[in-house]
């Protein structure tokens, strides 16, 4: 089973359908460059929103980039989260995880094979195409790396790939990576930062198509 990450989520509306095709993890965006970012009070109304519907499966997962402790506890004092993303440096990562007691998945930037993880850092990977000079941030960015490079990678621990997927592009990318789950973003939106249903709707199928796929033939 191939299990499913929408990133930059920001209305009840989208977490309800979200959860109704039962996907596993929700992304709330607190970074502030983000047209997905989620204000403190966005965030207070999506944590009632939780609150009052005990049934929502989906688990939140708050995504940091650089983040200092106060950034993240801000977010905490107004929204439980399950999982923490963070963009940061190995060392940063293992003290947020150590502070926060939550589990922390580090984002990952690669270009090619030697910049994949060797080593557990913290309780997983998010696996994406590596920043360029003068990007406005460090994913979110609809942009793919080669797939073919994670096939063989021996991971050290669970991770997840990430990265210009969409609906038309996810049956490829699970094949081509061997990923056992994935993240989307900006190909399920309409206009940056306006999640469409019919794309989150497409890509769902489509990757449990994959799975049926993969069943039949193994
Ligand atoms: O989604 C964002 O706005 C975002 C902002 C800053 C850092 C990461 C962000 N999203 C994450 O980036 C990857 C790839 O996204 P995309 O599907 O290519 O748009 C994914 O992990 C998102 O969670």
């Amino acid at each position: 089973m191939i299990k499913i990450k929408i990133c930059g989520v920001r209305d009840t509306e989208t977490i309800r359908f979200c959860a109704e095709q039962s996907v596993e993890w929700l992304g709330f965006v607190f970074y502030p460059p983000s047209p997905r970012f989620l204000t403190l009070s966005e965030a207070s109304s999506i944590n009632s929103f939780y609150a009052g519907n005990s049934l929502l499966k989906p688990e939140r997962v708050g995504l940091f980039v650089t983040p200092s402790d106060d950034d993240i506890q801000r977010v905490l004092d107004v929204m439980c989260l399950d999982i923490l993303q963070v963009y940061a440096p190995d060392d940063r990562a293992k003290a947020i995880k150590e502070k926060f007691s939550l589990p922390v998945w580090q984002s990952r930037g690669i270009s090619r094979t030697e910049d994949l993880p060797t080593r557990k850092i913290c309780d997983g990977f998010v696996i994406e195409a590596a920043e360029n000079p003068g990007d406005a941030m460090p994913g979110g960015l609809g942009r793919q790396f080669d797939w073919a490079l994670t096939k063989k990678w021996e991971a050290p621990s669970p991770w997840m790939l990430a990265g210009g997927l969409s609906p038309e592009n996810v049956e490829q990318a699970i094949l081509s990576s061997g990923t056992l789950a994935v993240d989307v973003s900006s190909g399920v939106e309409e206009v940056k930062g306006v999640k469409s249903f019919q794309k989150i709707e497409n890509f769902v199928k489509n990757v449990r198509k994959t799975i049926a796929k993969q069943n039949t033939v193994s």
